[in-house]
């Protein structure tokens, strides 16, 4: 291999993800209503145009009064009432109070709220208590300025930033166009759910949870019908498709029936990532169709046909691009966590065990056959091991990707 010529096989999980993310760039941005933009990403940051609250308000039912007055004991003069949404307009005055309610404004000259619970109203009059007690007042701006950044470009919306968005007066909002992903599953083993299948056929399971996944991480799957092993066949499904990003399914490895890889080479791919240093997902690769025209090629990402080989894969690698193109940060959030169990010595590829966080820790599913749907949908995170690692004790702190689960 000359030294020009990239290492593709057996690249590092950190390698390969370099290798992918830097076929892909941000998304144009696209506006969208308010109450429509959950679950998307902010192309542009949210600025406050104003402060919240926009005048001292009071935090709680009471009065408003001047510290000023307060004595031991103080009684004064009911002038009016500031309720939430309607001020009390004159300027305070020396022995005057105000009925206030919570999120009314503080009116001018006043700089004390009592709680009502506090005083005792007389009429026409008010008697309170010494000065020095609590202030229910909150000031302008205490939540945020005008001018201050509130939501970065980047970031993921979700129930609370949207109604952070929304008290900043937003209708509509910058984000990045979903990334259409488009799925094409391989095998002549395959039938689909509902179908009948043949006396050798399994029901191809890898298709509808990709999908979902990508919907979660904000793309727009759309399903190719699955096609056999052949290479006319798997070329035809993706001549003419228009994605930001291809993902096939199956075929991915060394077998005579592993022809994903041959058939795109029809259609120009060159690659960029050939296999990976990883257990399971092993055969993943990356590449581009047709890079050589103008605007750069078709990326492709080839999943291993195994679930748990494709959904591992997809976690480390098909989320980053996802969001990636949506301009949010890539990069898998791993956090430490204390091994419920011991775990002996790995081998030499960095391995993602399906895992169980219980509350002693994590603790690996036992059987880690790479076919295995069952112990996927139990699994709650991915502990990682790297490749080589020595054999580990209970209470040792590992990595842990966090699955989504409900
Ligand atoms: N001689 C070698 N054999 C294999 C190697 C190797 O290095 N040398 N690698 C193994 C590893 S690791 C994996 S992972 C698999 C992946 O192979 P493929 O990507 O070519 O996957 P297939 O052969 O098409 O399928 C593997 C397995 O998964 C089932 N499958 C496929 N697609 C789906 C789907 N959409 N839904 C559900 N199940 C699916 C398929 O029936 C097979 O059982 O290769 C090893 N072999
Ligand atoms: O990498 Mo394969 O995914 O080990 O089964």
């Amino acid at each position: 291999m000359s030294a020009s010529t990239p290492r593709l096989k057996g690249l590092t999980v950190e390698e390969a993800r370099a290798r992918m993310l830097a076929a892909v760039t941000p998304l144009p941005a696209e506006s969208i209503a308010l109450a429509e933009a959950d679950g998307r990403v902010l192309a542009q940051p949210v600025i406050a145009h104003r402060d919240q609250p926009p005048f001292d308000a009071s935090a709680m039912d009471g009065w408003a009064v001047r510290r000023a007055d307060l004595a031991a004991e103080t009684t004064l003069r009911i002038v009016g009432e500031s309720a939430a949404g309607h001020g009390y307009v004159q300027p305070l005055k020396a022995g005057e109070a105000v009925r206030i309610f919570t999120g009314a404004p503080i009116p001018a000259g006043a700089d004390l709220v009592v709680i009502q619970e506090e005083a005792v109203r007389e009429g026409e009059t008010v008697r309170l208590g010494p000065a020095g007690q609590p202030n229910h007042v909150r000031p302008r701006g205490g939540d945020f300025h005008t001018g201050e950044t509130l939501l970065a470009a980047g970031v993921k919306l979700d129930p609370w930033r949207l109604s952070l968005a929304a008290a900043a007066g937003q209708a509509a909002l910058s984000v990045a166009r979903r990334p259409r992903i488009v799925l094409l599953a391989t095998g002549e083993e395959l039938a689909q759910p509902g179908d009948t299948p043949g006396p050798f056929q399994i029901f191809e399971s890898g298709g509808v949870g990709l999908a979902a996944m990508i919907r979660r991480w904000g793309g727009e799957p759309h399903r190719l019908a699955a096609t056999g092993d052949d290479i006319a066949a798997i070329a035809d499904a993706v001549r003419e498709v228009q994605a930001d990003l291809i993902v096939t399914v199956g075929g991915a490895s060394v077998g005579d029936h592993d022809l994903v890889k041959p058939a795109l080479e029809t259609l120009g791919l060159t690659l960029a990532v050939e296999t990976i240093n990883i257990r399971p997902g092993k055969p993943t690769w990356f590449g581009t169709l047709g890079a050589k025209t103008p605007g750069g090629g078709r990326r492709v990402l080839g999943l291993p046909g195994n679930p748990a080989s494709a959904f591992v894969c997809a976690e480390l690698f098909l989320k980053s691009l996802v969001l990636a193109m949506l301009g949010a940060d890539p990069a898998p959030r791993l956090e430490l966590i204390a091994l419920a169990q011991s775990l002996p010595a790995n081998g030499p590829r960095e391995h993602w065990a399906r895992a169980r966080i219980t509350p002693g820790g994590v603790r690996a599913f036992a059987d880690q056959d790479s076919s295995l749907v069952t112990v996927f949908a139990q699994a709650d995170a991915l502990l990682r091991r790297a490749a080589n690692a020595p054999a580990a004790g209970e209470g040792e702190l590992v990595e842990i990707l966090r699955l989504e689960r409900g």
